[in-house]
C-alpha cells in the first residue's frame, strides 16, 4: 500500500525531527510518548540514540519502527514510531560533534520530502545547533532558512506565537550590521503580503491587524535616528495600505508592546530577531511555538535552542514541543478540512 493514502483521521501522519543528538531533542520527544495523540506522530532520529537516552532517562518508551508501506495509526501511551535515520558516530548527551552535522540535516531532509510528496501532513522540529552544522563546514542559518531553501521557496516568514501575541520577523538570522539593507520595499511587501495571507488561512482571520515596528530608536525621531522609516518602511505601509492590508505603523519599538496596541493585534512584526523574539519569549518561554509561514507545508517547532546542559539529564521543559505539536495538529487537521470542503 503506498504510505499516500496512509491518513487516519483523515490526516497523514506528522513527522518530527530530533534536532541535534547532544541536545534535548531526544529527551523531550520521548516524554512525548506520554500522550496519545489524535494523529500519528513519526519521529526522524537514530534508533539507537533515543534508546540509548531512553535508558538515561530512566524511561520505558517502546521504539516501533516506522513502515512506510503500512497503515500508520497513533500508538498507545508508552510507544512511539521511529523512522531511523543513522548517525555518523556515536552520541553523547552534552557533547556536540560536528561528523554529526550531515545526519542532524539527513533528517530535515527526509522530513521536507516526506511533507511535499504528501507522505506526511506536517513537521514539527526539535532543536539542532547552528554553530555546529557551520563548524562542520555547511553553511547553515537555520530551518526557516533551510526548508525554503529545500522546498524552493523564495520567501518564507518566522513567526512565534504564544497566547496573546505573535511575533512576525522580516528578517531572520541576519547579523545586525547587515539589517538596515535588508529592509527593502521588495523584501517588506513580500513578508506583509505573506504574513497577511497565513494569518487569514491558518488563523482564520479575515481581515487581519498587523502592528509594525520601527526599525531605529524611537521610530527614528522623524529621521534624526535613522532614514529607513521615512524612506522605506512608511512608504511600503502605505502602498499595503491602498491593497486592504490593516497595518499600523511603524511605531517606537520599546512601546508597542503594551496592551492598548496589543489587545487587537493579530500579529506584530519586528524588523529582526532580537527586537522581537525577546519580548515574545519573555511572556511565553516555554509556551510558545516558532512556525514557519509560506512554506509549501506546516512547519512548527519549539522555542528553545538544544539546552545542552541539560541533555540527559531529565530537567527540559516539555511545553513548547507539546505546545508545537498540538499546533502542528490543529493546523493540519484545519488544512484537510479546507481540502475536503474543496473537493465537495
Ligand atoms: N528551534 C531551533 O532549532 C533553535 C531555537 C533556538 C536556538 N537554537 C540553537 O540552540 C543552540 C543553543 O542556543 P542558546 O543557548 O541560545 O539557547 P537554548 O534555548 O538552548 O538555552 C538557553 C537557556 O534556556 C534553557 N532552556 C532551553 N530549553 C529549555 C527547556 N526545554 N527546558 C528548560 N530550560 C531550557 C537552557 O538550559 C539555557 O539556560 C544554538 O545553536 C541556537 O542557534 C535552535
Ligand atoms: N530564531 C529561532 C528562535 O529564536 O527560536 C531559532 O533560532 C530557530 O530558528 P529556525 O526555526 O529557523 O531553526
Amino acid at each position: 500500500m503506498s504510505s499516500l493514502n496512509n491518513t487516519y483521521a483523515g490526516v497523514k501522519p506528522i513527522i518530527i525531527t530530533a534536532g541535534e543528538p547532544s541536545g534535548i531533542g531526544a529527551d523531550i520527544i520521548l516524554k512525548l510518548a506520554e500522550t496519545v495523540w489524535p494523529i500519528a506522530l513519526i519521529v526522524c532520529a537514530d534508533k539507537s540514540l533515543l534508546a540509548a537516552r531512553n535508558k538515561q532517562l530512566d524511561l520505558n518508551v517502546e521504539l516501533v519502527d516506522y513502515d512506510s508501506t503500512k497503515m500508520i495509526t497513533p500508538v498507545g501511551i508508552g510507544q512511539l514510531i521511529v523512522a531511523h535515520q543513522p548517525l555518523n558516530s556515536p552520541s553523547e548527551a552534552g557533547q556536540l560533534d560536528k561528523s554529526n552535522a550531515q545526519y542532524v540535516l539527513d533528517t530535515l531532509s527526509f522530513a521536507n520530502d516526506g511533507c511535499l510528496s504528501g507522505e506526511f501532513s506536517a513537521v514539527v522540529t526539535a532543536p539542532v545547533h547552528k554553530g555546529i552544522i557551520n563548524e562542520a563546514g555547511i553553511s547553515f542559518s537555520g530551518h526557516t532558512e533551510f526548508f525554503a531553501e529545500q522546498s524552493n521557496t523564495d520567501l518564507v516568514v518566522m513567526m512565534l506565537a504564544t497566547t496573546g501575541l505573535r511575533v512576525a520577523l522580516v528578517t531572520t538570522h541576519l547579523p545586525l550590521k547587515d539589517i538596515s539593507e535588508a529592509i527593502t520595499e521588495a523584501r517588506l511587501t513580500s513578508i506583509i503580503n505573506i504574513l497577511n495571507k497565513e494569518l487569514q488561512l491558518k488563523y482564520g482571520i479575515k481581515t487581519p491587524r498587523i502592528y509594525v515596528c520601527g526599525l531605529n530608536p524611537h521610530a527614528g525621531e522623524g529621521g534624526h535616528m535613522g532614514t529607513e522609516e521615512i524612506e522605506t518602511i512608511e512608504p511600503t505601509l502605505e502602498k499595503l495600505r491602498l491593497q486592504g492590508i490593516d497595518l499600523i505603523g511603524p511605531l517606537p519599538a520599546d512601546t508597542l508592546f503594551q496592551e492598548k496596541y496589543l489587545e487587537d493585534a493579530d500579529a506584530v512584526l519586528a524588523m529582526y530577531h532580537d527586537q522581537g523574539l525577546p519580548v515574545l519569549k519573555y511572556k511565553g518561554f516555554g509556551k510558545a511555538v516558532n512556525i514557519t509561514l509560506g512554506l509549501p507545508y506546516i512547519r512548527t517547532s519549539v522555542d528553545h535552542g538544544t539546552a545542552l546542559d541539560l541533555a540527559g539529564t531529565g530537567k527540559a521543559d516539555t511545553g513548547s514541543l507539546l505546545c508545537a505539536v498540538d499546533e502542528a495538529i490543529t493546523m493540519a487537521t484545519s488544512q484537510q478540512s479546507r481540502l475536503n470542503r474543496a473537493k465537495l
